[in-house]
């Protein structure tokens, strides 16, 4: 296996409530997210099958003709699913425009979901192709084995944090999930220091579970400033904490910044899956026990998971920081 600078936790034995190694990865996990917020994860549970048949599907949507993509582009949707084309976004406001093509989709809620109903921001409808007919039960299956993990994660963090296995439970009710699959063009020859498959950013959410090919580029930003590579190892996931963990847990637990360049492949494209988990829309996000000490001002304001969401969706309307920062599905879904 090659070097890797980031923990690996190894989730045997521990992907069930009360499973032996359960608090042996919790405190791997603890150790992490006051870190970089950047882990892999090993024997998770997520059938190899399943992550190889995702990244074939990938190719098959982000290399169908352009007009089919132009067709279904997230530009027509409310709820920012489907297509977004080479360029269309800029997660760092102060770099070129990503070198990234994307596919997005999210879990089928039904149509008569109250959340759909009220037209909560990540709870809309996809567009598929017609062209690949077996896509939709394909993103399901993969994005439901995700949340699993996810949900199985969130229970390993409550531990970390010293509270009881199903602290966040009853914040999964209805969740907030986006999956996103990425082609990265090779990174051009000669281009300069602001150029980027995707530039420098944190992820809004809770937890992301990154499936990436075997070509590399993921850069992680530690808390010491440098940037060190998530080298790509076989069988393992790249974890990270989101935003809102921080909000959770007063700043003790971080969600750091990440970039990408395809610079590895010797020419080729570079493939990715993204899972962004985030917890019910109505779901409190407010400092577990014993992370305000007696007297301390908590550092965030108490909000609901879609009022964090908000939030960092107005972020994007500020004037300097038009920084359209964060994944698509992240965004407004109404473009300003
Ligand atoms: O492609 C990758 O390795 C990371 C993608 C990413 O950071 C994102 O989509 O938020
Ligand atoms: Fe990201």
């Amino acid at each position: 296996m090659p070097d890797a600078q980031l923990p690996l936790l190894d989730l045997h034995d521990a992907l069930t409530p009360g499973s032996p190694r359960s608090a042996e990865v919790a405190r791997q996990f603890r150790a992490a997210a006051q870190d970089s917020g950047f882990f892999y994860v090993r024997g998770h549970g997520v059938p190899q099958a399943l992550i190889d048949a995702q990244f074939a599907l990938a190719e098959q949507l982000l290399t169908l003709p352009a007009a089919v993509r132009e067709a279904l582009s997230i530009r027509h949707s409310p709820a920012s699913r489907g297509f977004e084309a080479l360029g269309a976004q800029t997660l760092d406001a102060s770099a070129h425009p990503d070198l990234k093509e994307s596919f997005y989709c999210g879990l089928a809620y039904p149509d008569d979901h109250p959340y759909v109903r009220a037209g909560y921001q990540t709870y809309g409808h996809n567009q598929w192709p017609a062209e690949l007919p077996e896509a939709p039960a394909r993103c399901e299956a993969y994005q439901q084995a995700m949340l699993t993990l996810a949900q199985r994660l969130m229970q390993l963090m409550a531990l970390s944090l010293d509270l009881p296995e199903h602290y966040f439970d009853a914040a999964n009710g209805s969740p907030m999930v986006t999956l996103r699959m990425v082609r990265y063009p090779p990174h051009p020859p000669g281009a300069d220091e602001h150029t980027f498959g995707a530039g420098a950013h944190t992820d809004w959410g809770a937890l992301t579970l990154l499936a990436q090919d075997h070509h590399g580029g993921l850069e992680v930003c530690t808390p010491r400033g440098d940037w060190i590579e998530a080298t790509p190892l076989p069988g393992t996931l790249v974890v990270n904490l989101g935003d809102m963990v921080p909000r959770w847990t007063n700043g003790r637990y971080h969600s750091n910044p990440h970039r990408v360049r395809n610079r590895h492949s010797g020419g080729a494209a570079r493939y990715s899956i993204p899972f962004f988990y985030e917890p019910d829309y109505l779901a409190p996000i407010t400092p577990v026990p014993g992370t305000v000490a007696p007297g301390e001002t908590p550092r965030f304001e108490p909000c609901t998971a879609g009022e964090h969401l908000r939030q960092m969706y107005l972020k994007t309307y500020a004037p300097k920081a038009a920084v359209a920062a964060h994944p698509v599905a992240e965004r407004p879904t109404v473009t300003p």
